[in-house]
């Protein structure tokens, strides 16, 4: 388990990375840190790792408090964005490195490179140099390493950044086999949503140095705690108009749609967000839909994402192939009531 407890990172120079961060990782979870650019994860991963120093607050791990200790005796293995492997050497002798740091006799170094590679689809490698690998076989390469020293945990910085689209995928699926496999606590870092949310057992998404939600992907993807994790998960933001509360309905783009929650105020302003996804297209009026005009329409390959334009807001839709209405059509956006969400003053009701 990692838990760290009112976290703060400010750096020399006044830059707050980290603002009184409080999180639960539990045992044996694969837990995602996901974020814009320079929104903390990589001062988070490595001020858990040690590389950087606690400003305030405490980084436990298992039940012992490791704020002030070295990054060797935390027992942490990390994997770095660039894989940091050395050039010079060989695959096994990149995989053993921090055993022979351990002082392991060179032998048994070997041995277990040997085992931890062939568990990668290393062999054969094993004798080559990084620069004799493709970007997918340093990248095992880099697992391997940590794998081979048996951390209580793994810290993983953007592991498939490196990757193509295609190799990302297969890495994906792999990377997540084998943490299962291994059962070992695992915090990856990832700008990338679609990767969080197919791989994490749970996952905190942050901005500006505070983590704004923590969930699994199914609940920070069904119910986004805040406009902004709304806008920031999902391969297509959500739909987030400006409405005001009339009695049993919404007024949402000059419309009226139903109200999905209870307790609202009559007359107040609030946001109504529904996922493109969850909005069919209809050609004719449907109670409780938007009327619009088709001003986008982009294939997703199976499906369209269509935007329309209605009263000075944007609606997206998704569309299946071959329904996609023209560029210009007056058509209405038919939100699913049951997964329509409000937000006031940017916090979900
Ligand atoms: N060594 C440093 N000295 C001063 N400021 C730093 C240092 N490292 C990072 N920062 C700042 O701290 C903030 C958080 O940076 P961090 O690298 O943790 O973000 P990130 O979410 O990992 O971003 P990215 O996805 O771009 O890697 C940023 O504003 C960054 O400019």
């Amino acid at each position: 388990m990692i838990e760290l407890k009112s976290l703060t990172k400010v750096y020399p120079g006044g830059v707050k990375a980290l603002d009184a961060l409080d999180l639960e990782i539990r045992d044996g979870e694969f837990f995602a840190l996901l974020g814009p650019s320079g929104c903390g994860k990589t001062t988070l991963l490595r001020t858990i790792a040690g590389l950087e120093t606690a400003t305030s607050g405490q980084v436990v791990i298992g039940s012992k408090d490791v704020t002030h200790v070295q990054p060797g005796a935390r027992d942490v293995a990390m994997v770095f964005q660039d894989y940091a492997l050395f050039p010079h050497m060989d695959v096994t002798d990149n995989i053993s490195y921090p055993l022979r740091i351990k002082k392991v006799a060179k032998p048994a170094r070997t041995a277990k490179a040997a085992e931890v590679g062939a568990r990668l689809g290393l062999e054969g490698l094993m004798d080559r140099r990084p620069g004799q690998l493709s970007g997918g076989q340093q990248q095992r390469v880099a697992l391997a390493r940590v794998m081979a020293t048996q951390a209580q945990a793994f810290l993983f910085d953007e592991p498939l950044s490196n990757l193509d689209a295609r190799l990302r995928l297969e890495a994906r699926t792999f990377l997540k086999k084998l943490q299962r496999e291994l059962g070992v606590t695992t915090v990856f870092v990832t700008h990338d949503q679609a990767e969080a949310l197919a791989m994490a057992d749970r996952m905190a998404v942050m901005e500006a140095g505070h983590i704004r939600q923590i969930g699994t992907p199914a609940e920070v993807f069904q119910r986004p705690a805040n406009t902004f994790v709304a806008g920031f998960i999902g391969s297509t933001p959500m739909n987030l108009l400006d409405g005001t509360v009339r009695g049993e309905t919404l007024e949402v783009a000059g419309c009226k749609v139903p109200a999905p929650a209870a307790g609202l105020r009559d007359g107040e302003k609030i946001v109504y967000g529904v996922r493109p996804e969850y909005v069919t297209y209809s050609v004719e009026p449907v109670d409780g839909s938007i009327a619009g005009k088709v001003v986008l329409s982009e294939s997703l390959g199976a499906s369209h994402l269509v935007t329309l334009e209605a009263a000075g807001e944007t609606v997206q839709v998704i569309v299946p192939e071959g329904d996609e209405p023209a560029l210009g059509d007056e058509g209405y956006a038919v939100p699913r009531t049951d997964r329509a969400l409000i937000y006031r003053d940017g916090e979900l009701v």
